[in-house]
């Protein structure tokens, strides 16, 4: 069980700061998820709490202690990284085994964590190989076991699904929660660019723009009540339709721009709808149609509509909001509430 807090913390390199003024805390056993487009400095922060960075400003503190000047070995950590980095001669044991060996546990408690974590992963009939000899997935999954035999008291994981197919990172997803469930006072934080993984994963999410945090908070809160247009516009998928107030008066209310999710447009009468547009494209995914539309104006909208739907190229269709559904964002990106 172990809190983290972060208390202004800053990073920089030479002239460029990367990190700035980051308040975060985060709970024992919580799962929490980093997010952010590509260099928002979410695998920077992962690595400052490892220890792998160094901390230029401010303080980061596990269960109240500040561990800014503590080695990476004593900070009781594990990282488990987007490539692996299994030792390729050794064993699957080997290579679980290969920390707690060098930290002179008895041989007996060793093989017994180790079949612990391999049956807890299902590594069991894997043991005997090596890293050469596994599937991607099963290769994590290997540096997932490699991380929980240290028992560390925060588990952080940069990107560990991002060198996997589409079907073998839903498979890991599903094992990663599960591990969570299996682990239950072990704090988890999970560095990922993709915010379905996020969404699936986390208790709280933690969104990164450009070196701060966006807005922090649980899946269901972002996605209902974004903070700014930016975390709007990064969480869901496809992404929110943003479009500019001063084209929609009655909806924007003075506001800069609204904002609506393709999935919360629904078909209105013209005289009760927000826009209208002619469907440029359409996506038939089965359980649901993607319809890309544009509206006089120019704007591209998207709109999902039932999986059933008969909609078709060239149509034109008049669409409202839901009620309570509609977003606005003054001029600087923060919703208007
Ligand atoms: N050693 C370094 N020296 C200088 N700049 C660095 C160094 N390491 C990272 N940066 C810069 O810091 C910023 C944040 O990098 P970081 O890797 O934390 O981003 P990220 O959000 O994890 O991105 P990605 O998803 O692409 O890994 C980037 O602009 C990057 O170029």
């Amino acid at each position: 069980m172990a809190s983290l807090t972060f208390s202004g913390v800053g990073k920089r390199y030479g002239e460029t700061s990367v990190l700035d003024a980051i308040d975060l805390s985060i709970g024992s056993g919580e799962f929490v998820a980093f997010v952010g487009p590509s260099g928002c400095g979410k695998s920077t922060l992962l690595r400052m709490i490892a220890g792998l960075e160094s901390v230029t400003s401010g303080e980061i503190a596990i269960d109240g202690a500040r561990i800014n000047e503590v080695h990476a070995s004593r900070r009781g950590i594990s990282m488990v990284f987007q490539n692996y980095a299994l030792y390729p001669h050794m064993t699957v044991r080997r290579n679980m085994e290969y920390g707690l060996r060098i930290s002179g546990m008895p041989k007996a408690d060793v093989a017994a964590k180790v079949e612990a974590a391999a049956a807890m992963l299902q590594l069991g009939p894997l043991l005997d190989r090596r890293p050469g000899q596994l599937s991607g997935g099963q290769r994590q999954r290997v540096a997932i076991g490699r991380a929980i035999v240290r028992e560390p008291r925060v588990f952080l994981f940069d990107e560990p699904l991002s060198n996997l197919d589409a079907g073998l990172r839903a498979a890991t997803r599903v094992e990663i929660v599960r591990l969570k469930e299996a682990l239950p006072g072990t704090t988890m934080i999970y560095v990922t660019h993709d915010q379905v993984e996020a969404m699936t994963m986390a208790d709280r999410i933690v969104v990164m723009d450009g070196g701060r945090i966006a807005q922090v908070g649980s899946p269901l809160e972002l996605y209902h009540r974004p903070a700014t247009r930016f975390v709007a516009n990064f969480i869901g998928t496809p992404a929110m339709n943003l479009l500019p107030g001063p084209r929609h008066p009655t909806a924007a209310q003075g506001a800069a721009e609204i904002g609506v999710r393709p999935e919360h447009l629904v078909p209105a009468q013209p005289d009760a709808a927000l826009l209208d547009g002619v469907v440029m494209l359409v996506e038939r995914l089965g359980e649901v149609t993607v319809a890309h539309l544009e509206t006089p104006a120019g704007d591209v909208v998207i709109v999902k509509l039932a999986g059933s739907s008969d909609v078709s190229r060239g149509d034109r269709l008049h669409l409202a909001a839901e009620p309570g559904k509609l977003h606005r964002f003054a001029a600087d990106g923060h919703a208007v509430r």
